[in-house]
């Protein structure tokens, strides 16, 4: 049984399989994605099985192809923006290191273009994104060990996540040697901003969604909100710096 170093989460456009193979081939591991694997086992394209099959068909193959990478895959995680609807899926994050990327609607919507590929958001995208980010957002941020704004230049979202990587131990062995960064160590900002720089205008990064506590081994416990909702006293996640308007 294997876990990957990082799995990404968030909307449509966020990111996630870009981000995840520049931060794969930036930490020297390797890279997987979920729709990926949905289409070699399917043969053809996700807008096909969803046109063929509909919604919830997908939903039960992307869950199969989840939870086989969730337990077989060492690399950087790229999931589908729909597949933490499920809530085995939701049980299984909390035992993983989750970044989720933070996008604005306009944003997404201008990196999606015509939509043509993602059927689901098809006549109006951006409309389409805003009702989805509204259900999926808070569902994004519970998961999340950190939210990382993705909005800015592609390098600059990659070393933040590296970055929060190496402050935080995997929950099976450490992180690997391309994720500590030479030097002292850097500041958490982007992944704990709030304010008026945050693209979504609300609690982006806010904190995080469970703070993290070493128990016996390298084994990671992660509480929910509620039980403790920071890092102990004096870890970096605590520590809020002025980075996150660079993102
Ligand atoms: N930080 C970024 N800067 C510029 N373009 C990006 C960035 N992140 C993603 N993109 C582009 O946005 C589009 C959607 O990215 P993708 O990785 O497919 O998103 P997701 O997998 O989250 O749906 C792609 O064309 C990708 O190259
Ligand atoms: O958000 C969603 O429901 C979906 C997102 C897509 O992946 P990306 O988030 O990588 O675009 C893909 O799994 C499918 O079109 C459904
Ligand atoms: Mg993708």
């Amino acid at each position: 049984m294997t876990s990957p170093v990082v799995v990404l989460i968030g909307p449509p456009g966020a990111g996630k399989s870009h981000i995840g193979r520049a931060l794969a081939e930036y930490l020297g591991v390797g890279f997987r994605d979920t729709d990926t694997d949905i289409e070699r086992s399917a043969g053809c394209r996700i807008a096909q099985i969803l046109e063929r099959e509909g919604e919830a068909h997908f939903r039960v193959r992307e869950r199969r192809a989840v939870h086989r990478a969730l337990a077989g895959h060492s690399g950087v995680l790229a999931l589908g923006g729909g597949a933490v609807l499920e809530e085995a899926t939701q049980r299984r994050l909390g035992r993983h290191r989750v970044v989720h990327l933070a996008v604005a609607p306009q944003q997404l919507a201008a990196r999606i273009g015509s939509a043509a590929t993602r059927p689901l958001l098809a006549d109006d995208p951006e409309g389409r994104l805003r009702t989805l980010l509204a259900v999926r957002n808070p569902i994004y941020r519970r998961l999340a060990t950190w939210t990382v704004p993705a909005g800015g230049r592609s390098h600059l979202v990659v070393a933040r996540i590296a970055t929060l990587l190496a402050e935080l131990p995997a929950a099976h062995g450490p992180a690997p040697a391309a994720a500590r960064p030479p030097g002292p160590p850097a500041r958490s900002g982007a992944a704990a901003h709030r304010g008026p720089g945050d693209p979504l205008g609300r609690e982006v990064g806010g904190g995080l969604g469970r703070a993290a506590e070493l128990k016996t081994g390298d084994q990671l416990r992660l509480h929910q909100p509620g039980h403790q909702q920071r890092p102990p006293a004096g870890h970096p996640l605590q520590q809020v710096g002025p980075a996150a308007q660079h993102l």
